[in-house]
């Protein structure tokens, strides 16, 4: 039986290289995929990890209907044996619709790859819908850490090196180590932490702050 899968991570634990695994594995064995991505860090039509790798891939806008997409190709003659769906957060619930009628109706296997939330801490709605209805959801098992050492579940959003929870929700960007913020804050940057150290806004920098006695604790 065919399943629409669900793996879910913080930014940062892994789920583009396992995407590309997935599909390299798949490959390996004579099997037949599609790598869908949308607004990736590499670019347009990109499938990219931090680990290197990179692959070609479709782009998944709003407008775009798997489902169509799928059949068209089945009825033009090709071969398609599984989905690889990459940033599936940014998906809209109808492409999730879609993606669990091409598991049931084909019985293409999907695999989607996302975060769960977003910097506000609130599910994105692809994410919410795949929730619903995937065969099987699997948190990735390669922990992030929060600056504190604890496991690192929630996704936040800096400006200028500061925490923010207000503002448009896609915003393309990457993981702000701790030796680049020491050189320069980029504009837009994002850092995982634990839940706790969400809810206070303390990121690293913060808490540093807060350390050397130069930033009062967010309380009041
Ligand atoms: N220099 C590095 N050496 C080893 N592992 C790394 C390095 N940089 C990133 N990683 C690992 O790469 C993974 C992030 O990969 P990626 O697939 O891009 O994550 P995601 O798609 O979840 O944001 C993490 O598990 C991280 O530990
Ligand atoms: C939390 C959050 C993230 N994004 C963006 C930032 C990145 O471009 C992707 C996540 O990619 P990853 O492969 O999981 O690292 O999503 C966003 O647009 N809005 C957010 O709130």
């Amino acid at each position: 039986m065919a399943e629409l899968s669900f793996f879910t991570g913080t930014m940062d634990s892994g789920k583009s290289t396992l995407a590309l695994q997935t599909d390299h594995n798949r490959t390996a064995r004579g099997l037949h995929g599609r790598i869908f991505t949308s607004h990736d860090r590499a670019g347009e039509a990109r499938l990219s990890s931090r680990l290197g790798l990179e692959q070609a891939a479709i782009e998944v806008d709003d407008s775009f209907d798997f489902w169509r997409y799928v059949v068209t190709e089945l009825t033009a003659g090709a071969r398609i044996d599984y989905l690889v769906c990459d940033e599936a957060q940014f998906y809209t619930a109808s492409q999730v619709d879609q993606l669990a009628q091409v598991v049931d109706d084909l019985q293409l296997d999907v695999f989607a790859f996302g975060i769960l939330t977003d910097f506000r801490s609130r599910l994105f709605p692809g994410s919410a819908r795949l929730v619903e209805l995937a065969d099987r959801t699997h948190v990735l098992q390669v922990e992030s850490l929060c600056w504190c050492g604890r496991r690192a579940t929630h996704n936040a959003r800096t400006e200028d090196g500061v925490m923010v929870v207000e503002g448009e929700v896609i915003v393309v960007g990457d993981i702000t180590s701790e030796a680049e913020r020491a050189v320069h804050a980029p504009e837009v940057g994002y850092e995982v932490l634990c839940r706790m150290h969400h809810r206070r806004r303390m990121t690293a920098a913060r808490a540093h702050a807060v350390a050397l006695g130069v930033d009062p604790l967010p309380f009041g």
